[in-house]
């Protein structure tokens, strides 16, 4: 093995089956051979496996029909070369095999094996290359036995480009999967290797460099992203020398009443360490002492009704406003939401600001016609359903429906919370920890939106970026994390950022 695998970082782009099959067209248009591009997806599988087992170990490689098979009898050919010792398997019979893949089955110099489960035995890994972009239907008969031989004897497997049994756009699993250890896919990652449930099946997912000129993504134009600084690090707005206060935006974060002002503080903070020059808490009159007894660096003015958030607003310097958190149900909050949305501000709308107008969409929609700004919904699943109703499909799509249905930004929330725009742009999230998941941790994410959108960031980049950083924040603090960690391990985070830019 004379080339090592070039493996892609900071890639962005997302590429579904489909698209990835006109990269290959598209490449081969340009002179690439696809006999060089299996060529090298199967060497950068072997070049995985030999990280994972040293020479000797004994490597069952699973073929299926088509060419993610023609990848797994390539990489067998490697790893027989490096002293491995390849069982290979191939799920129909060699002289159905078609192209690329018949090809390099006649590259390989070994014994071809028929699956069968009872064989897969004794092994130090699986190689999974039955099913990848191709797959039509969920895994049954010799293949779905396979996977459960696997599960029973506890191998590691890895996966060539997908763990057969997943949907590489969506992340959906209808029957029998491999749950790898390891994924090796090709030129760029696919939603399904970051929606859940798939990204659970994945183990770590490694992009290799097969050839592909980088050129035809533009092309393509795809339009799902995984959400990372190459995103939006060209729009991040750091503070500059010459800058002041006022020159990073005025938050305005609205207090829910006296037994719930703890959601908008947590917000307000995340506003304010996201860097808003000005961070306000408007509160209701009954809320004004209690907010004023936890308050320091975040001002507080009190508001009363509608007319009075209005009358906040006036002041234009306040250029971004957060309601929601702790606001309470009903038509009071309809009314605060439509008071904000016909201020210049831009608004970030998030839990009770969204269930307040459940089953009444249309009141919603007809308030952002008003809108003079950006507006950003930040709904959890629940939320979600009860304002959108029941969207089918990947969370992908639901949060790019939800966003044409309303015009505005949406942030989906979860473990793999997806950022949408009206028009198709969407971003997965893909560096949430699993203690991430803690009350009081969406209401300082709504504050990180409102912080960088008040600092005049793109609406679609700051609500990027904000999800990004809210969950590398939580990996920074680790296991015990609490909501009001969160705004304080975002200036690690960013000083690392700062250093990278
Ligand atoms: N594009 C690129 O740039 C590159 C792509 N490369 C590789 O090619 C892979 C895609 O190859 P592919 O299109 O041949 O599809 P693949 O996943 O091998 O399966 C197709 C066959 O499976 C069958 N079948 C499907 N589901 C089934 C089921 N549940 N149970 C049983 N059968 C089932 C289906 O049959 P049918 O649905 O027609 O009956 C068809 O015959 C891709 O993942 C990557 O590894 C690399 O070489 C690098 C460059
Ligand atoms: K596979």
């Amino acid at each position: 093995m004379t080339k090592e695998t070039v493996w892609i970082e900071g890639g962005v782009d997302l590429l579904t089956p489909q698209d990835m099959a006109r990269a290959d067209a598209l490449a081969v248009e340009r002179g690439v051979s696809s006999l060089t591009l299996m060529e090298a997806a199967g060497r950068a599988v072997a070049d995985a496996a030999r990280r994972l087992v040293p020479p000797g170990s004994r490597v069952a490689v699973l073929c299926g029909p088509g060419n993610n098979g023609g990848d797994g009898f390539v990489a067998a050919r490697y790893l027989k070369r490096a002293s491995y010792d390849v069982r290979l398997f191939l799920h129909g019979e060699v002289s159905q095999l078609k192209g690329d893949a018949a090809e390099m089955a006649r590259r390989f110099d070994g014994p071809v094996r028929p699956l069968d489960p009872f064989q897969l035995e004794s092994l130090h890994l699986v190689i999974d290359a039955l099913f990848g972009a191709g797959l039509t239907r969920p895994l049954d008969g010799r293949a779905a036995e396979a996977v459960a031989a696997v599960v029973e004897a506890g191998t590691p497997v890895l996966a060539v480009d997908v763990p057969s049994g997943l949907d590489g756009e969506t992340g959906a699993v209808a029957g029998p999967v491999f749950r790898a250890v390891e994924t090796v896919t090709f030129f760029r990652a696919k939603p399904g290797h970051m929606l859940y449930p798939g990204r659970g099946y994945c183990g770590t997912v490694r992009v290799a460099d097969i050839g592909i000129p980088r050129a035809v993504l533009g092309e393509i134009g795809s339009a799902t992203f995984l959400n990372a600084p190459p995103l939006w690090r060209e729009a991040y707005r750091w503070p500059s020398a010459n800058g002041h206060k006022y020159t990073r935006g005025h938050a305005l974060v609205v207090s829910g009443p006296a037994e719930a002002t703890g959601a908008a503080r947590l917000g307000a903070r995340g506003a304010l360490r996201a860097g808003a020059g000005l961070v306000t808490v408007a509160s209701p009159l009954d809320a004004v002492g209690v907010n004023a007894m936890h308050l320091t660096a975040i001002m507080l003015r009190p508001f009363e009704a509608p007319e009075g958030l209005a009358s906040l607003l006036e002041d234009t310097r306040k250029n971004a406003v957060l309601l929601g958190p702790g606001a309470g149900l009903g038509e009071a909050t309809r009314r605060l939401v439509e008071a904000a949305l016909r201020s210049p501000a831009a608004v970030v709308l998030d839990a009770d600001a969204l269930t307040s107008f459940a089953g009444d969409l249309s009141r919603l929609k007809d308030a952002m016609a008003l809108r003079r700004a950006p507006v950003v919904l930040t709904p959890h699943d629940g939320e979600f359903e009860r304002l959108f109703g029941h969207v089918p499909g990947s969370r992908l799509v639901r949060a790019r429906h939800a966003a044409d249905e309303s015009g505005a930004i949406v942030l989906l929330k979860g473990a793999d919370t997806v950022i949408a725009e009206p028009g198709g742009r969407a971003a997965i999230t893909a560096n949430a920890p699993p203690w991430l998941a803690t009350a009081g941790a969406g209401d300082v994410l709504g504050g990180f939106v409102t912080g960088l959108l008040a600092q005049g960031m793109s609406a679609f980049e700051a609500t990027a970026a904000a999800a990004w950083l809210h969950g590398e924040a939580a990996r920074d603090f680790g296991p015990g994390l609490i909501a009001e960690d969160l705004p304080d391990r975002l200036p690690r985070v960013l000083s690392r950022l700062y250093g990278e830019a």
